[in-house]
């Protein structure tokens, strides 16, 4: 966390920048995009680097990517703001905001602080991430809570069965993402998904009505058609797309098909 600009920002100041934005709604775009397409509701990714590949695009344009997406049918779209690994920044966040990008925009930082939640809405976020790995239950449900308040959504990500059972054992969890990609060894296995929702613990999620993201790795039709296959309702890609001279044409590649609106 950049305690340089938690000092700039007292929370008590930020609180009411976050309070007075008014936001989008995540989860209702990803489910008005999978009843519109009958495919998993695409959450694309706005990403210039990664830990385990660099470099992703050079002339890296976050506004003219954000737009390409949602021209060809992003449902809504996941801003890396994290600058030391992933190369991203809140400037981008707010920028694709202030550009009149209408899809819903997930801010994509290692959030463990509740001032950041505030800090990220301050920069036009719609959703937050909250993952399992880093963070003990009573701070997922505090920071679920808050974010509520505002209006936020969250994505609660899980790696394995034990995350996924904390995660499932929390009330008011309404959107969960299974990322593929292990965060320690940066090995993508997508049967980690089709794993994690076998049994009861796809029954539970059922019951809950809980949507399941499918995270990473992905980059064809036949790995749409896995996790779908799955019980994913959305998915959540970077690389495959973003590394296209024209992202939005990625879109179509990945999903063998035009899906724009
Ligand atoms: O992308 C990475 O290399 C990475 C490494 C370590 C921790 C997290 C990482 N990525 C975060 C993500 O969740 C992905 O950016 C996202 O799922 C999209 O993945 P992909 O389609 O494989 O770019």
């Amino acid at each position: 966390m950049n305690s340089y600009l938690k000092e700039r920002r007292p929370l008590h100041t930020l609180k009411k920048a976050a309070e007075s934005m008014s936001g989008r709604d995540f989860i209702g775009a990803l489910k008005a995009s999978y009843l519109r397409t009958g495919l998993p509701a695409l959450i694309a990714e706005v990403k210039k680097a990664s830990p385990s590949r660099g470099v992703l695009k050079e002339n890296f344009d976050p506004v003219q990517i954000a737009q390409a997406y949602e021209k060809a049918g992003a449902a809504c779209l996941s801003v890396l703001t994290d600058k030391k690994y992933f190369q991203g920044s809140f400037e981008n966040l707010e920028a694709i905001r202030k550009a009149g990008v209408k899809c819903p925009l997930l801010c994509k930082e290692f959030i463990i602080d509740a001032w950041q939640i505030y800090y990220s809405r301050s920069k036009g976020a719609d959703a937050i991430l909250l993952i399992a790995a880093v963070l003990p239950d009573l701070d997922i449900k505090y920071m679920t809570k808050i974010c509520k308040l505002l209006g936020l959504a969250t994505l609660v990500e899980v790696h394995d069965e034990r995350e996924m059972d904390r995660v499932l054992a929390i009330d008011g969890i309404e959107l969960i993402g299974i990322n593929n990609r292990n965060l320690e060894t940066f090995k993508v296995d997508m049967s980690n998904t089709k794993r994690l929702l076998e049994g009861k613990r796809g029954e539970i999620i059922r019951q809950k009505d809980i949507i399941v993201v499918g995270e990473s790795g992905m980059f064809t039709p036949d790995d749409i058609a896995y996790v779908q296959a799955a019980g994913v309702k959305a998915v959540l890609v970077g690389e495959s797309i973003v590394k296209q001279d024209d992202p939005g044409k990625g879109i179509a590649g990945l999903f063998g098909q035009d899906i724009s609106p």
